[in-house]
């Protein structure tokens, strides 16, 4: 994709599931947290870049650089998505967005947390697209993320059982991939290790880090979090949704 054609009225939720880059069928699992406690460290930024932040202007980000994430994905030709969040607003914009809005289900046994969120996600993926032969979990604040590296990267990912790419500076990890084998489809349910330094944790997991030398994919690898990654991410081109979203602000 480039990030020039967007056209989010297109309603992929009847779909039944696209070949992506690498010929299989890819389920992907995202997580949002709730809007008003999301990208607390964007806070600060926002309030001395554009006077205020007030809980609606940070909530418009966090949702534009979700559905700029999502359009990522469905230009690779992934089209399975789905998106855990305990937020209607979130869940409602997964719902437009043509993904399935899966409200977060927070128990005393299941604890919870993104990788909590990912698995409950992963195992509702699995029922529903039982012929996905691969899951990818994917950070849902990547503005700058293009078809192109998405593409690239689900490509190289399946050559291991497990495999992941890191943040740009390495400590942390913007997607963790799955390839099953048919004996064991749950095997990825609670593979996610997301978190402070979770590439780290995913490596010592058994996790194949791609591209350890860091060179490609600096779009992919720019999660935004603070002041310095939104400048980096703009850098790179940010997504439609979140290019407007700022330009509103
Ligand atoms: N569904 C769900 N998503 C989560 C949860 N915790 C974190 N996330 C999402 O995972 C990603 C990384 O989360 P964090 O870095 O913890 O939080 P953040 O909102 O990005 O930023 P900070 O508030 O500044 O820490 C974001 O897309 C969050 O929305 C959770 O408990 N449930
Ligand atoms: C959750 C993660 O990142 P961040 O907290 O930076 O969003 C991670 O890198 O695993």
């Amino acid at each position: 994709m480039d990030h020039s054609a967007v056209d989010l009225s297109v309603d992929l939720s009847a779909a039944s599931g696209s070949p992506a880059a690498g010929g299989a069928t890819v389920a992907a699992v995202l997580a949002v947290k709730s809007l008003h406690r999301a990208k607390s460290r964007l806070a600060a930024t926002l309030a001395t870049a554009f006077g205020h932040d007030d809980p609606t202007t940070r909530s418009s980000l966090v949702l534009a650089m979700f559905l700029d994430t999502v359009e990522a994905l469905r230009g690779a030709g992934v089209s399975r998505v789905v998106v855990v969040s305990p937020d209607d607003d979130v869940l409602a914009a997964a719902q437009r967005a043509g993904t399935h809005g899966l409200p977060e289900v927070v128990s005393p046994t299941a604890g919870s947390g993104l990788n909590v969120a990912f698995g409950h996600g992963a195992r509702w993926a699995r029922e529903t697209w039982p012929d996905s032969t691969r899951v990818v979990f994917v950070q849902a604040d990547l503005p700058a993320a293009t078809s192109g590296s998405l593409r690239e990267v689900l490509h190289e990912a399946p050559a291991h059982r497990l495999s992941f790419l890191t943040d740009r500076d390495g400590s942390g990890t913007v997607l963790l991939h799955g390839t099953f084998t048919p004996d064991d489809p749950g095997a990825f349910d609670d593979a996610p290790r997301f978190g402070p330094g979770s590439a780290a944790a995913h490596r010592a997991a058994g996790a194949v880090e791609l591209d350890p030398a860091h060179t490609r994919w600096t779009d992919l690898r720019t999660d935004v979090d603070t002041a310095t990654d939104l400048d980096a991410a703009r850098s790179l081109g940010l997504g439609p949704h979140t290019a407007d979203a700022l330009s509103r602000l």
